[in-house]
């Protein structure tokens, strides 16, 4: 039991994280490891190198920077702010996935690897290849998460106990899932589905399985991940600069190496746009019951670059208040209500109740140009973020 915050059930919300003290801005809130976790196909396949398991960045900052600016030639001085430690890394044996440690190895093989571990011609292999072809990046969901819970409850001793905690995730009606998976997916897409849940039924035919992947059951799975699943982000490079950023050198040398990490994000922007870092999605059983708000108090963060969640004040916070975040991109945030709202509803399928959106209520709903602009731009920026 935590005294710092609760959850409760609201009547326009459903669940709630509700601060029982108070935090000031910047104060860390919770944090936490997801129940389940996974790098995203594509960024896997355009070796984003991290651990199979928490997602920590594989390479050192200075394989990173070359790869993303396709330069060979740098050359990254203070390489101990590098924080990737190549000599605990290890590799299965058998399917080849690397770990940052033999810690996340056998925490992966006990709980969930051994049911996933696959050679080429498994159909989970298939499965791989299948989602890759119907979901390009920018991606927003993998479907080896659905792998992953399914074998997470198969290894369990406790099966039940695992069962549990899937189901005081956010669910939704039949009717629901099949929008969000439409919206997720692309209507086009719809018909591969069937393939997708087969080759899952052939990857995991027990008894137990099977009820997991019924049409209905597969469906609502889907949708779970969707709605509740949490994009992660690592960075090899980013903690780099972060961590050379804090040290105390000379103003010369500060200005040389500013100067290369401004060099390098251009080269990277030319040569991978906005794919910088190793991506994947995860469902977190306290942060996914964080609701959304137009005027946000908190803010998620990925302060020890691996999949672990950092829920921070971003305002004062007193006991009592609602703990929420922007599910938006803060150019959205500030937006009129009208558009706010439509981007919700159409990306998220809900109407914010947030405060701000209570207050505004009697404002005019209708779109302006400018709103008109924004929503073109936001087609992309919706796809980058995901659905949360
Ligand atoms: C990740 S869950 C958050 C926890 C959720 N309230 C629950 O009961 O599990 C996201 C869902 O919460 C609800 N939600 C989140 N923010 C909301 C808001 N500002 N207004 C209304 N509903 C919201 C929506 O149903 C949304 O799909």
């Amino acid at each position: 039991m935590n005294s710092d915050y609760e959850i409760r059930i609201t009547p326009s919300k459903g669940k709630a994280l509700f601060a029982l003290k108070t935090f000031n801005e910047g104060d860390i809130i919770l944090e936490e490891e997801p129940v389940v976790s996974c790098q995203f196909l594509w960024n896997a396949a355009y070796k984003y190198l991290a651990c199979d398991h928490c997602l920590r960045p594989l390479e050192t900052a200075e394989e990173n920077v070359r790869r993303l600016t396709n330069n060979l030639s740098i050359s990254l001085p203070h390489m101990k702010c590098c924080e990737t430690d190549k000599s605990s890394q290890t590799a299965c044996l058998f399917c080849g996935v690397l770990y940052c440690s033999n810690q996340c190895q056998e925490t992966a093989y006990s709980r969930y690897h051994r049911m996933v571990c696959h050679s080429a011609d498994h159909p989970l292999a298939r499965l791989c290849d299948l989602w890759k072809s119907i979901h390009y990046p920018p991606e927003t969901a993998n479907i080896m998460m659905i792998a992953r819970i399914i074998a997470l409850i198969e290894q369990a001793e406790n099966k039940q106990a695992v069962v549990d905690v899937f189901s005081q995730f956010c669910q939704r009606s039949v009717n629901e899932n099949e929008q969000l998976i439409i919206k997720l997916l692309g209507e086009e897409y719809m018909a591969v589905l069937e393939e997708i849940r087969q080759l899952l039924v052939e990857a995991f035919p027990s008894d137990l399985s099977k009820q997991w992947l019924s049409p209905e059951g597969f469906l609502s799975l889907l949708s779970l991940i969707a709605t509740n699943g949490q994009g992660v982000g690592s960075t090899a490079f980013g903690q780099w600069v972060k961590n050379v950023s804090n040290i105390q050198v000379a103003p010369e040398e500060k200005a040389s190496i500013d100067n290369l990490i401004q060099l390098s994000y251009a080269q990277m922007d030319e040569h991978v746009g906005c794919f910088l870092n190793n991506e994947g999605s995860a469902l977190y059983s306290l942060e996914s019951s964080i609701n959304h708000s137009c005027v946000p108090n908190a803010e998620p963060c990925f302060l020890h670059n691996n999949f672990m969640i950092t829920v921070k004040a971003v305002k004062n916070i007193s006991p009592g208040e609602e703990i929420c975040i922007s599910y938006l991109d803060e150019c959205v945030t500030s937006r009129r209500r009208y558009f706010r709202q439509k981007i919700l509803k159409e990306n998220y399928l809900f109407i914010c109740r947030c405060e701000k959106c209570e207050l505004e209520v009697n404002d005019p709903d209708e779109s302006s140009d400018e709103d008109s602009e924004d929503e073109s731009a936001m087609e992309d920026s919706d796809q980058e973020s995901g659905f949360s």
